[in-house]
């Protein structure tokens, strides 16, 4: 390639500056630390100059101080050292009127205050101190300066200008970082926020990504930052325990306790002292002053579970404390004052309940405020696998076991069942799997039999036994074969059959061993 140029000396002037801006444009381009990077920058200018030192002075606008950011040919304590103010020496001066400044002899100036203590002369020879503003949009950011051998010959407005796109380059690059920072802070910060309200929203222990619950976690978000009395309702084993922590986890009194008080558990003599306390000498047996669930709860939150199971008297006295917020112990006379949160639960028909006479309806209609209804398991049954993950998990930290998985059979057991006793039952059934399993996996035989039943695998015996039988044997060679990832003789071994039996089999049922193969 021919290349017309202006020849300076031996040289064609205008090539070796477009060679050295390219390779600084380069670098900076590829710099993922400005700081770092900015080092052999100041080298290569350095080394293009013929110069001794060249430093980069960054201006902190908050405090107006001006510092040295990077530099080549100054040693650390040097560095350390160019500390400027707004103003002062050259350095100051030109972020001050955003001017370059050239003094060809720093030894000679008086400007000059050479604030690192750098040598003033090189080997007798005098220095040119030049340096530039880092401007870009009318804007300094700091300023570019290098100290070269005096050269009378040398235009100082060829360095000027030279420098000066150096220096537009790096401030350029410096206000592209700060704002990728600044974004990226930004960003983090948007980040830390979403999480906190993800958190909050999540500051339960319920598993379930069916929509059914997602729905119902939307109406726990919506009640818990409420005072308002809530109402759980459903069968038996479905987590309205966890429903009634997560809405007092998630509202402002979270920090306050959060009493249980299973109603039905108390014999219907000791529910009202156990609910509101009473006073020494109220009964016999009542030697000491009791405080009771309401009082403890003060502030806090109160469950209520099995509410349907109060004997009428206690619901009248449930009742006052619903509507005026206060009681008195058993046997004494001071009506006391209590803040609390009313969350109750039942599985019971309470509507049917009042139709027998059997509960009050001016106590239902208080507690029925904001009634969630959880369904039960069978109705959302797209929560089976991840609350068996759930569970896995549980067992194996309790067990100190590696339960990694659950065979796709088991699953299949599990998803045709109709828990009745909802996700306790499955709890209790994935618990007694990870006992009977005996290696990392849960397969269908160490599932209960109570779900290997007709009634439970949809099964019939229409067919009689064979089919039933023939099913099993499938499903069996089937996990094993996963397991081995399609490994016919270590499928037998997991077996415990031969090689050929297994074979015989796979070609009964018709079985694609390779398919198995990942
Ligand atoms: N969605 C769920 N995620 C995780 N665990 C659950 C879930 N639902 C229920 N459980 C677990 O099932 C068991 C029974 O739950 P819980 O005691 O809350 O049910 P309940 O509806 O209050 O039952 P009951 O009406 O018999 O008192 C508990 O061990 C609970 O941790």
């Amino acid at each position: 390639m021919k290349i017309n140029c202006r020849k300076v000396g031996d040289e064609c002037y205008g090539f070796r500056e477009l060679t050295l801006l390219f390779d600084i444009s380069r670098r900076l381009l590829e710099s993922k630390e400005l700081n770092k990077d900015l080092n052999p920058i100041l080298a290569s200018l350095v080394k293009h100059l013929e110069a001794e030192r060249s430093f980069v002075t960054i201006f902190n606008r908050q405090n107006k101080q001006i510092l040295i950011k990077s530099a080549y040919g100054l040693s650390e304590s040097q560095q350390a050292r160019g500390k400027y103010n707004l103003g002062e020496g050259i350095i100051g001066k030109v972020i001050e009127l955003a001017k370059p400044v050239v003094i060809p002899e720093i030894s000679k100036s008086k400007l000059f205050i050479n604030k690192t203590k750098a040598e003033l002369t090189k080997d007798g020879q005098e220095l040119t101190y030049i340096c530039v503003p880092l401007l870009l949009d009318n804007v300094v950011s700091g300023a570019l300066s290098v100290i070269r051998i005096y050269n009378p010959k040398i235009e100082s407005s060829e360095d000027i200008q030279l420098l000066s796109i150096v220096g537009s380059m790096i401030a350029k690059t410096a206000r592209y970082k700060q704002e990728k920072l600044e974004e990226l802070e930004r960003l983090r910060e948007e980040n830390r926020n979403l999480q906190s309200q993800i958190n909050e929203t999540k500051n339960h222990n319920i598993i379930g990504n069916s929509g059914k619950m997602k729905d119902l976690f939307a109406l726990v978000n919506r009640v818990a930052e409420t005072n308002s009395t809530v109402l759980l309702r459903g069968e038996s084993g479905i987590g309205k325990e966890l429903f009634a922590e997560a809405i007092h986890n998630n509202s402002n009194r979270k920090n306050k306790s959060l009493i249980k008080v299973n109603c039905s558990a108390l014999p219907e003599s000791l529910i009202e002292s156990e609910l509101f306390g009473h006073e020494k000498g109220a009964f016999t047996g009542a030697d000491q002053q009791r405080k009771g669930r309401f009082e403890l709860a003060h502030g806090g939150t109160i469950f209520l579970d099995e509410i349907g199971d109060l004997p009428l008297p206690t619901q009248v006295k449930l009742l006052r404390v619903i509507q005026e917020r206060e009681f008195e112990r058993i046997g004494g006379s001071e009506t006391i004052k209590t803040d609390v949160r009313i969350i109750a639960a039942t599985n019971r028909n309470l509507e049917e309940q009042i139709e027998k006479g059997e509960y009050r309806e001016d106590l239902y209609y208080r507690i029925n405020v904001f009634p969630i209804f959880i369904p039960p398991l069978r109705e959302r049954r797209d929560d089976i696998p991840t609350l068996v993950d759930h569970f896995i998990d549980k067992f194996n930290k309790k067990n100190n076991r590696k339960i990694k998985r659950i065979t796709t059979s088991a699953i299949n057991m599990l998803m045709v069942h109709r828990w009745p006793g909802n996700v306790r039952e499955l709890e209790n059934v994935i618990e007694r799997a990870c006992i009977m399993c005996k290696d990392d996996v849960v397969h269908s035989y160490d599932l209960p039999p109570t779900l290997q039943t007709a009634d439970s695998t949809n099964t019939g015996l229409e067919g009689g036994m064979v089919p039933i039988i023939e099913q099993v044997e499938t499903q069996l060679i089937r996990d094993a074969l996963t397991t081995t990832k399609g490994n016919i003789t270590k499928a037998a071994e997991v077996l415990k059959i031969t090689e050929r039996m297994l074979g015989t089999r796979i070609k009964k049922y018709e079985i694609d061993a390779w398919r198995f193969k990942v």
